[in-house]
């Protein structure tokens, strides 16, 4: 069975991690829902919960980083450090304890994203991408990642059609959001087993009926 390690020496939680990935507006928080509602059904203890963000500090965290305001724009070292900063304090003070009683956490993005958004959209080079996760996660790795996968174009119209302010990251333009896209593809052919590409385009009906297939074969090879 795949669990998670910690402190470098594999420790295996007897809950399970599984995470939501993809680009702005392509249906996350929607599915996110549906996931938690489906292993709900299924007698599991689920923990919803989101990154950055996910307890009141990294929530703080996800307002200095998501803040539109120009007046000092962030640099991109420190974007990256506060989100590996919210996901250390997310990881100690509810993801782990969570894992470890046996929760099933299901997490609106986490480290796939800081891959796309700081290595693909901005260009930080992977390698230290990489340190990062090893120091905060120490071999901490979701089980399953769901990749919501679409053309950014469409996606952009949902996200316009959703009509709220739009964030720091929202207002990049679309050369910024093809390279987060093309950062989350390359990311999950490297890691094939962890991640199910989701074709997001479709109708809602198709995406979770597609989602709920791959919930099945996983907790049948889980259990
Ligand atoms: N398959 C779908 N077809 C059409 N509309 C959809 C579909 N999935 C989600 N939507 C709609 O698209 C909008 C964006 O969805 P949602 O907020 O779930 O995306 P998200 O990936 O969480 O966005 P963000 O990254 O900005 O948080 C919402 O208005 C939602 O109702
Ligand atoms: C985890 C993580 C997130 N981001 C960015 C991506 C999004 O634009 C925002 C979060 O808002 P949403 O409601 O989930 O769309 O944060 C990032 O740049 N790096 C990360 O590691």
């Amino acid at each position: 069975m795949a669990g998670c390690m910690h402190n470098e020496t594999q420790h295996r939680y007897p809950g399970r991690f599984i995470t939501l990935e993809g680009g702005e507006g392509v249906g996350k928080s929607t599915n996110l829902a549906m996931v938690c509602e489906f292993l709900e059904a299924r007698g599991v203890e689920v923990i919803k919960t989101r990154e950055p963000g996910g307890t009141s500090r990294s929530e703080a965290i996800r307002h200095l980083l998501l803040d539109p305001s120009e007046e000092e724009p962030l640099c991109d070292d420190a974007e990256l450090l506060l989100v590996f900063a919210a996901r250390a304090q997310h990881l100690d003070r509810k993801i782990r304890p969570a894992l470890a009683r046996g929760a099933w956490v299901v997490c609106d993005r986490f480290t796939d994203a800081t891959f796309a958004y700081q290595g693909g959209g901005r260009g930080i080079d992977a390698s230290r991408i990489e340190r990062l996760e090893t120091f905060v996660q120490q071999g901490l790795q979701p089980d399953l990642t769901l990749l919501l996968d679409m053309p950014v174009d469409a996606a952009q119209q949902r996200v316009i059609q959703r009509g709220i302010e739009r964030d720091r990251f929202e207002r990049e333009h679309a050369a910024f959001f093809d390279a987060v896209r093309h950062a989350y593809l390359k990311r999950a052919s490297e890691a094939p087993d962890r991640f199910v590409i989701i074709d997001a385009s479709r109708a809602l009906a198709d995406v979770q009926a597609d989602i709920r297939n791959c919930l099945d074969t996983r907790l049948a090879s889980w259990s």
